[in-house]
């Protein structure tokens, strides 16, 4: 085994190569990546541009692609959905325990985390509600919940908030920030928001062609206003990466403003 020293700057993800086809069609397109263990990093590109299919990769959950390359993950990985995937016939929190049952490392039993992770994640007391009974935002809370309980080293979420609406997704974005201080796990959450990927990333990529062509680094300290200016110009500086104007026009002279850089950790 490595030395402690050198165990800690192991990234969490490391991608090399990664190729994934669907027929004739090439979706990702030999792409390498590293994410530290801890780095917050949220994935942008246009609907169709192959988000969902590399955060599968890396999940391990497509074994119906065709693809090659090399992919190293952390023991424990979490995902977290558009929809709950809660089971309807489970209350909430045998849906928060699905797949536990050792006890931790402090003798917790599974139960014991179950309740404490649901108190996390604001739904003390709700332990027994059937899933129909939760909002929408509510059963994110609880999808998170169950994420959490594993104490994953790699959190994937794949638009978690994507359903739901806009004062609610902010408040999502409170928690998963909170969460993601509090336990520090590596996060790659897929995201059409660039607002989302701004108030949250350390860094963004943006995923073009089958290939990552933005890896821009947010240099700006958690907790982020929304109305920080200095969000406001990352922001201008994705949505020009996108191909889009401020105003929502497409921007036909910006489709690659910001180049392709290495991560900060290098
Ligand atoms: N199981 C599949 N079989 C065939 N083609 C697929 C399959 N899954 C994805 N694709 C295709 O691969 C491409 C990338 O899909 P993917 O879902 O990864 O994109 P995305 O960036 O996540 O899109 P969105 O933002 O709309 O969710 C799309 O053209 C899609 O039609």
């Amino acid at each position: 085994m490595a030395p402690i020293a050198e165990q800690l700057t192991l990234p969490a993800v490391r991608i090399t190569g990664l190729t994934r086809s669907f027929g004739p069609r090439t979706v990702l397109d030999d792409i390498d990546l590293e994410i530290p263990p801890g780095q917050f990093v949220a994935l942008l590109g246009h609907s169709g541009s192959g988000k969902s299919t590399l955060l599968r990769a890396i999940a391990g959950l497509d074994h119906d692609t065709a693809g090659g390359g090399e992919l190293v993950t952390p023991e424990r990985v979490s995902v977290v959905f558009q929809d709950s995937r809660l089971l309807p016939w489970r209350r909430v929190l045998d849906n928060v325990l699905l797949g536990t049952g050792r006890p931790d490392a402090d003798g917790r039993d599974a139960a014991e985390r179950g309740r404490a992770a649901l108190a996390e994640v604001g739904l003390a007391g709700r332990e027994s509600a059937w899933p129909g009974q939760l909002s929408g935002g509510e059963q994110q809370r609880a999808a998170l919940a169950r994420s959490l309980v594993r104490e994953p080293e790699l959190l994937l979420a794949d638009e978690p908030f994507g359903a739901l609406d806009a004062l609610t997704r902010i408040r999502m974005h409170a928690l998963l920030r909170e969460l993601w201080q509090r336990h520090h796990p590596s996060v790659l959450l897929v995201t059409h928001d660039v607002d989302e990927a701004a108030v949250l990333a350390d860094r963004v990529l943006v995923l073009e062609h089958g290939r990552i062509a933005v890896d821009l680094t947010i240099d700006l300290p958690h907790p982020r206003s929304y109305r920080d200016p200095r969000l406001g110009e990352y922001r201008e500086q994705l949505l020009a990466a996108l191909g889009v104007r401020a105003d929502g026009e497409p921007d036909t002279a910006a489709t690659a403003a910001v180049p392709a850089q290495p991560s900060r950790e290098g």
